[in-house]
């Protein structure tokens, strides 16, 4: 049963949604997409996911989720496959088919030049409209540049089903949700943000995410000021993490601890400086800028700059190593450097934009011979680093270790037998990790202040 202009009683078509009578596909069965299909699942009884890979396609109708680190989805999906409320095909036009409700997250990133790469929506896109009926619901999750669903989806979605842009819907709700946490910010942590194409579209949509969602709605005006409501979120986030970061910078110019002086500075409510580090990684922060820079006339020199500011960091790490190390009478060429994280964030398989990269690539250029762990990466080969685990490093010899992501791992080295080294702390964590010791610990941010000495 279709929701889009049915001319049906809204209390009818709640209860349709809820009963299993409104199926719902969800295409992009990844880091948001399972999490998503499986409180879909929950709330509406019918999903048939969608994915292009075989194998996440197999492993969920066996009950099975392939994503790491999120509390509840395995018990959620096996759960929900189980009670016949879940399945899942690699064909989009056989889920739409059967749907009337069709949900899209699947990944939008960039391109090399930093073009948004928009070629899985439109595959995506192209499915559904394949199987896509008068009266079904369309919206879109991932994160597009705006003017995307009006100017892209529904116009394609009309060429390909042969329906007038007025017979089915289109809206775009963001996906507000941190990998970690994926369950709970899915079925409430935030307000959920809903902007149809046209009124009806907004109407379904604050519909079905009203049964969705324990939080509350914000409907926004159209899909367009949607869209930028997702990505003003993630811009807001770059350009305070560069502010952080450009502060930290002036440490030795102003002789202070910079991390000390933003938690003061950050105790009273106008001020929220954000954590020094070194770099923005994923495939949100990093990417979301650009969704904007490449889509406005206008200059915008505040998130080109932040970007910059940004990415400078693993460079400004490697230098603050290398310094690190003359300082003790030792050279970063020849020297042996522990990298701990490769992934761009701790607990969250992913890699894209990491930092880690560039701290490798900086270590490697500068002729140090470089060793990392990782305990959710496997390849770490392929970023220029020998593998070693993490408990193996204080048997490694090693001149310095540098902490791209603090995984929580990493908390049980045996940091004792690594007082001879140059520790460099990219995420403020180790003072707390060593302990008490004669450690030498140089903090981003942190001046000239060396730790432990
Ligand atoms: N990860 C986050 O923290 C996060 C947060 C908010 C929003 N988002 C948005 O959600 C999108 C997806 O993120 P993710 O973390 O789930 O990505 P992901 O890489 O973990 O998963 C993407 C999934 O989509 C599948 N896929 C790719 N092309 C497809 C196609 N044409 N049809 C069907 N499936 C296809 C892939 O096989 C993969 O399983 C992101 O691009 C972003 O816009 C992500
Ligand atoms: C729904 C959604 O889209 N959610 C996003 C998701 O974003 P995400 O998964 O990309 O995670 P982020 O926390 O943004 O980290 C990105 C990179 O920035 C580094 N960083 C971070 C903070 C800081 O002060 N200093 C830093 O250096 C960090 O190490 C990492 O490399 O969750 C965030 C809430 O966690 C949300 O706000 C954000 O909208």
């Amino acid at each position: 049963m279709g929701l889009y202009d049915s001319q049906r009683d809204p209390d009818e078509q709640r209860r349709a949604f809820t009963s299993g009578e409104v199926p719902v596909s969800v295409v992009g069965l990844g880091k948001m997409g399972l999490p998503l299909a499986a409180v879909y699942a929950e709330t509406a009884g019918e999903v048939i996911g969608v994915d292009v890979d075989q194998g996440v396609v197999d492993g969920i109708n066996e009950g099975r989720s392939h994503i790491k680190g999120e509390p509840g989805l395995s018990d959620l999906v096996a759960e929900q496959v189980e009670a016949g409320r879940l399945r899942a095909t690699t064909s989009a036009a056989e889920a739409a088919e059967a749907a009337a409700v069709h949900v899209v997250i699947v990944p939008t990133p960039l391109t090399d030049d930093h073009e948004p790469d928009l070629g899985a929506l439109t595959a995506a896109v192209e499915g559904i409209g394949e199987g896509l009926s008068k009266g079904d619901l369309v919206v879109v999750e991932c994160t597009v540049p705006p003017g995307t669903c009006e100017g892209r989806v529904r116009p394609l979605l009309s060429s390909v089903s042969g329906l007038d842009e007025d017979e089915f819907g289109v809206a775009f709700c963001p996906e507000r949700t941190s990998s970690g946490r994926a369950l709970k910010d899915i079925r409430g942590a935030y307000p959920k943000v809903v902007g149809g194409a046209d009124e009806e579209s907004g109407r379904a949509a604050e519909l079905i995410y009203g049964e969705l969602t324990s939080n509350d709605i914000v409907p926004m005006a159209d899909a367009t000021s949607a869209e930028a409501v997702k990505l003003f979120e993630g811009v807001y986030r770059d350009v305070n993490i560069a502010l952080a970061n450009e502060l930290a910078k002036l440490d030795r110019d102003l002789g202070i601890d910079v991390n000390e002086a933003i938690d003061a500075a950050n105790t009273q409510p106008f001020c929220d400086i954000h954590t020094p580090g070194p770099g923005v990684g994923g495939h949100c922060i990093p990417f979301y800028p650009y969704f904007i820079m490449k889509y406005t006339e206008t200059d915008t020199p505040l998130l080109r700059t932040a970007r910059e500011v940004n990415d400078s960091m693993p460079a400004h790490t490697v230098h603050l190593l290398a310094d690190g190390l003359e300082a003790m009478g030792r050279d970063v060429d020849g020297s042996t450097v522990a990298v701990l994280g490769i992934t761009y964030r701790a607990g969250v398989e992913e890699t894209r934009k990491t930092p880690a990269a560039g701290v490798i690539d900086g270590l490697n250029a500068r002729g140090a011979k470089v060793l990392a762990a990782d305990p959710l990466i496997d390849d770490i080969e392929s970023f220029g680093a020998t593998p070693v685990d993490a408990a193996d490093i204080p048997d490694e010899d090693v001149d310095a270790v540098v902490l791209v992501t603090a995984h929580e791992e990493f908390a049980d080295i045996d940091w004792g037998r690594l007082e001879d080294a140059l520790l460099v702390d990219g995420r403020g964590v180790l003072e707390e990790w060593c302990g008490e010791g004669d450690y030498r610990i140089l903090t981003i941010g942190g001046g000239e202040r060396v730790s432990g000495q």
